[in-house]
């Protein structure tokens, strides 16, 4: 039998709709539009694709959004100064800068100057401290749509085997955490599940995946989850969006849908919700810093 699908194009679309309501909602109390500023520097085509993805998602949902676009040779100097800028612009509660960056500029000196306050990708240390440690700012984008999509499809997570197959910092990593958290009233995004974390010297990888009530693959290689790595009627959640000639690969081969019980796919999964996941993050930051 064929895997029920993870839809997240679906879901974002709903999500969206509730936050456009909540964004509606706060015009008419008078308050200011939630402000995005996206700095996209240099011009790698997928990076172009999701930065021009993300501004019209918060054209659509009622936000106030800017794009930066810098040339591929600026320094990071020119960089860090515009960030300044926007940490110091009260029209702009939510800062993201597009990664990768060119090679000249160092992103950790990039990420740490983002103020924490407007960090939407939950990128800066602090941030990246109190998630880890249960008192989240803000979540990160991709790990809280895998989150959003498998409870919203009425996948329970406490005490269930989950592997995560990837430890990037942001997805492996925060989503592992997020999982195996426990759930509480400051920390719902939290799964409250037995975690692993694989990755590529991972040995007898096949054989801890198959462990998997629910298998995140983030592991950024085309096709690597095969179906015998798949236990059956698993949940497994395609984190990968690998451009290859031209076209959207996962990260999970597509003969995978036969195993699982539940699949989400690619185009279409977790990334419409990783930027649905920034529109509701820039919406939290409006209310945390205007009320
Ligand atoms: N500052 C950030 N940089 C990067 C992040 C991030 O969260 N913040 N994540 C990735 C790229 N990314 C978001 O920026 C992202 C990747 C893929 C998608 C997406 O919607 N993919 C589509 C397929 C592509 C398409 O149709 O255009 C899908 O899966 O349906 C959105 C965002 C690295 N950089």
């Amino acid at each position: 039998m064929a895997a029920q699908r993870l839809d997240g194009k679906a879901l974002a679309a709903t999500m969206r709709s509730e936050i456009a309501a909540r964004v509606a909602e706060r015009a008419r109390a008078g308050k200011r539009a939630p402000g995005l500023a996206a700095v996209l520097v240099g011009e790698d085509p997928a990076s172009q694709q999701y930065v021009k993805n993300k501004h019209k998602a918060c054209q659509d949902a009622g936000l106030a959004t800017t794009v930066h676009r810098l040339s591929a040779s600026t320094t990071q100097a020119e960089l860090l100064e515009l960030v300044g800028r926007l940490n110091a612009d009260p029209a702009v509660h939510g800062i993201l800068v597009q990664l990768p960056l060119p090679k000249q500029i160092d992103d950790g000196a990039i990420i740490r100057a983002v103020s924490p306050n407007k960090d939407v990708d939950c990128f800066h240390p602090e941030n990246v401290g109190l998630l880890m440690t249960g008192y989240p700012r803000f979540y990160p984008c991709t790990p809280h749509g895998v989150l959003q999509l498998l409870t919203r499809n009425g996948i329970a997570l406490a005490g269930k085997e989950i592997v995560v197959l990837g430890r990037s910092n942001i997805v492996g990593k925060p989503v592992a955490v997020m999982l195996m958290q426990k759930a509480t009233a400051t920390n719902p995004a939290a799964g409250d599940a037995t975690v692993t974390v694989a990755h590529t010297r991972t040995k007898n990888l096949a054989d801890v995946c198959r462990r998997a009530d629910v298998l995140i693959a983030a592991a950024g290689v085309p096709g690597v989850i095969t179906p015998d790595m798949v236990k059956p009627g698993a949940a497994v959640v395609d984190v990968g969006t690998n451009n290859v000639d031209g076209r959207w690969l996962g990260d999970v081969h597509k003969d995978v849908e036969s195993v699982a019980g539940w699949l989400s796919p690619v185009p279409g999964g977790v990334g419409p919700m990783t930027i649905t996941m920034l529109l509701y993050n820039t919406l939290d930051a409006a209310k945390q810093i205007d009320g």
